[in-house]
């Protein structure tokens, strides 16, 4: 059966919060890892998320990487295709969410490419093409901090601009109230203007309907689980949806084993969540130092699970405050110290389900990203919510035999997220 609709995350955590969103919004969805082998069997589903790890490469890498994803899912018939970007805008000026929103754009036909960042659900909104997060503007949010993209500008709509090959125009709230007549209007208009994308204001879950309906009938949109939303909700209501919603109690069925958590997520959320996790299960927070050093700290690491972990669940942290990343950032460069740190926390991720985890939580869109890739996990069966924005994943096709997962963004979940999540895997 075709898709109804295709889309390429540009990275794991965010590709399984969109799949999320899309299976609560009535798409029965599955997330896969890349493009998959073509012997991998696949459900019968009505949307595929490719998970891609594109947000903090090259623009030529992470646009390569994209349209070969963009021809697959046309492939499988899917007419729409949304790239799904942080509903924080995390890129830097050279990219990536720019150059890959223009390269699936000329694949497409050279259509102007609505763009919007906004989840409400997760307090990210759009006003006057300006990102708040959680009522602050996004420069002012803990996002200015980020280890790999700190965010300094609010302007989506000057961010974007300095990202693209054509002008950026604005899609404003008053456009989206008046509906959708009046959004594809502001395209048309924008359109004539030569603009090749347009950032559009949302607030509401109302006004992403909005724009969901618009974009579904464009080739290709640009934005986060809030569009995805949007666009779930039109598909729905056009009757086209057919298959039943995939079961999320069929994917957490228990898989036994033991459990354990991994972070390399510095966010303000995440740093919070440990604290609270660390009252009741051991955690071991690397030294990022020795982490760049050598393998010594990986080994010992893995030793300190050794001991503890058929007792308990336990947490290994690489994540640090602000202060601490930058100085370590000054010392080895910031991708340089980023990438390393990934391999570790990876390489230790993978070594625990050598010794009988199946049941994994991972903080960190790059470090989920990475522990994936390590442990080659081919797709994931969504199963329910643990917090908005995050599902528990049944691996599909895994060769250390089912496991579950939760691939924690950075910034989501609340305080107790690291309990809550093991208390639903089993
Ligand atoms: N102590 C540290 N110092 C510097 N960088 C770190 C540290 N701990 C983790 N990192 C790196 O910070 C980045 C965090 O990004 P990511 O995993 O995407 O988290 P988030 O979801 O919070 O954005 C990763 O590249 C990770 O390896
Ligand atoms: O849209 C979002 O905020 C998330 O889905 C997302 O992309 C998270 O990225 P990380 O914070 O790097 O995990």
């Amino acid at each position: 059966m075709p898709i109804l609709l295709g889309s390429i995350a540009d990275d794991y955590t965010g590709a399984s919060d969109l799949a999320n969103t899309l299976t609560k919004n009535g798409l029965s969805t599955a997330q896969t890892v890349g493009i998959p082998d073509p012997s991998l069997a696949l459900p019968d589903v009505d949307a595929i998320v490719v998970s891609l790890k594109i947000r903090s490469v090259a623009a030529v890498e992470a646009v390569a990487a994209a349209t070969q994803a963009e021809r697959w899912l046309r492939e499988r018939g899917a007419a729409h295709v949304l790239y799904k970007i942080c509903s924080t805008f995390d890129s830097t000026d050279a990219g990536n969410i720019g150059p890959v929103t223009d390269a699936l754009s000329k694949a497409a036909g050279n259509d102007v490419v609505l763009v919007t960042p906004a989840f409400p659900e997760t307090g990210r909104t759009v006003y006057l093409g300006h990102l708040f997060v959680g009522g602050h503007p996004l420069n002012e949010s803990p996002l200015k901090d980020h280890p790999l993209n700190p965010m300094h500008d609010a302007n989506l709509v000057r961010v974007m601009a300095r990202q693209s090959r054509g002008t950026v125009g604005l899609v404003d709230l008053a456009t989206v109230s008046a509906g959708a007549g009046a959004v594809k209007a502001r395209l048309e208009a924008l359109r004539a203007e030569g603009a090749t994308a347009a950032i559009a204001d949302a607030i509401f879950e109302h006004d992403l309907e909005t724009l969901g309906q618009v974009a579904l009938q464009a080739p290709v949109s640009t934005g986060a689980s809030g569009l995805g939303l949007g666009l779930a909700r039109a598909l729905t209501r056009s009757g086209r949806v057919s298959s039943a919603t995939a079961a999320a109690a069929d994917a957490i069925r228990p898989v036994g084993g033991l459990s354990a958590i991994v972070s390399g997520s510095c966010s303000k959320a995440t740093l919070r969540q440990l604290d609270v996790a660390e009252r009741s299960m051991p955690i071991l927070r690397l030294d990022p130092e020795r982490l760049l050093a050598g393998p010594d700290a990986i080994a010992e690491a893995i030793s300190w699970a050794g001991e503890r972990i058929s007792a308990s669940p336990v947490i290994i942290a690489a994540s640090s405050t602000p202060d601490v990343v930058s100085r370590l950032q000054s010392q080895y460069g910031r991708e340089a110290s980023g990438h390393a740190i990934e391999t570790a926390t990876a390489t230790i991720a993978a070594e625990l389900v050598a010794r009988g985890v199946r049941r994994l939580v991972v903080a960190g869109g790059e470090t989920s990203g990475a522990t994936v890739d390590r442990l080659a996990i081919p797709a994931f069966q969504i199963g329910p919510e643990i917090a908005p924005g995050v599902p528990v994943l049944r691996t599909v096709g895994n060769r250390q035999g089912d496991m579950l997962l939760a691939l924690k963004s950075g910034n989501f979940g609340g305080e107790d997220f690291f309990l809550e999540a093991l208390a639903i895997m089993h």
